[in-house]
């Protein structure tokens, strides 16, 4: 999501920090791939029902000193509370990050704001656990005001309330409208929080780089099957390495050659898309006739039959046209209730009139 020629910053390492000698053993694995940024570790870990493993505390803030004073990786860990900022900074920590329950609690985050008032480290905030763009964006103005420090944004997906392959529904289109609105914020992707499982990783965190997002945090363990969190998202560092080799990193300058086809294409583009906004104005104006015929016959706006039909037959075309039957399907849902907006709008002026 970045205009800028920057290499992805990639953060990987244990989704907690267990014991000295897992930490270490980690650290010394992905430490020799040129493309990691820094080591990531969870410190303090409340779970959502307590009597799970919470993290190791504040020694596992030395483990985490070893790592940068032997493998030179800049280190993350999560913080909470004003108290874990200042921990961490006395441990010689680089990055922090702000998790996707504090995000959404505009509290604590405030309470936060305290310990990072004038701190010149990197801040990275997860988004919430709904897909709340304004309490994202929140989040990030409250710390944008205490410190002139870098401030990135962390995209980890969002609560799934339906059944879905992700363990929390990436929903793209929210990390894209936070970058439309700020476009000074770099947007770093957690696709093991998206995915919930190892095996869906690398494809999140591809999609995640033709997006242009800035980077990536990777979750990471040693052994990732008897991790003491986390243990179905966490890969091997023999993985993690085969993913970044694998990722194919997008060019974040266009040169004049891909600008000018890109043009091209795009002019095919604008005037498909006058086209496709005359005919939606039109459609819509015969709803509006619809909308007066059915007020003077007194029929209901919506047709359950009609529309029905309309939906069958409309994704059968658009499938036999190459289009995905669940983008014609939403499209078409989006159609029809502005369509059932402006009939009502019209049977209501009836209404008004009679009154
Ligand atoms: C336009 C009508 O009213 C409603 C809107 C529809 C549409 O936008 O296509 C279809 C069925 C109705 O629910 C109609 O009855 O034809």
């Amino acid at each position: 999501m970045s205009q800028h020629a920057q290499k992805p910053i990639i953060i990987a390492g244990p989704c907690s920090a267990e014991t000295e000698d897992q930490v270490m053993r980690t650290a010394a694995e992905i430490a020799g791939h040129s493309a990691v940024t820094a080591f990531r570790s969870g410190v303090w870990k409340p779970r959502s029902r307590p009597g799970n493993f919470e993290g190791a505390g504040d020694s596992a803030l030395q483990w985490l000193q070893k790592v940068k004073k032997v493998y030179g990786l800049p280190t993350a860990v999560e913080v909470a509370t004003p108290q874990h900022v200042e921990k961490a900074l006395e441990a010689g920590v680089e990055y922090l990050w702000i998790g996707a329950r504090t995000t959404s609690n505009p509290f604590s985050v405030q309470e936060l704001t305290k310990a990072l008032k004038g701190l010149e480290v990197k801040i990275m905030v997860k988004n919430p656990v709904n897909p709340d763009l304004s309490l994202w964006i929140g989040a990030i103005e409250r710390i944008m005001k205490v410190t002139s420090a870098k401030v990135m944004a962390i995209h980890r997906g969002f609560y799934p309330y339906e059944q879905t392959p992700y363990r929390n529904i990436p929903k793209w289109e929210i990390p894209i409208e936070l970058k439309t609105r700020m476009p000074e914020i770099s947007i770093i992707c957690d696709p093991s929080h998206i995915s919930g499982n190892r095996a869906l990783v690398p494809e999140v965190a591809q999609y995640a780089l033709d997006l242009n997002f800035d980077g990536l945090m990777i979750e990471t363990h040693i052994n990732p099957e008897h991790a003491l969190s986390d243990a179905n998202q966490q890969l091997t560092p023999e993985n993690l390495i085969k993913l970044l080799n694998n990722l194919q990193f997008r060019d974040q300058n266009i040169n004049g050659n891909v600008q000018n086809a890109l043009e091209s294409f795009r002019n095919q583009i604008d005037s498909i898309d006058s086209q496709i906004l005359e005919l939606l104005a039109q459609r819509m104006e015969t709803t509006r006739k619809i909308g007066a015929f059915k007020r003077e016959r007194n029929v209901a706006a919506f047709q359950l039959k009609r529309w029905k039909n309309i939906i069958r037959s409309r994704m059968e075309t658009g499938y036999s046209l190459g289009l995905s039957k669940d983008f014609v399907r939403k499209m078409l849902q989006s159609l029809h209730k502005e369509s059932i907006r402006i009939q009502s709008e019209i049977m209501k002026q009836q209404k008004d009139k009679e009154n």
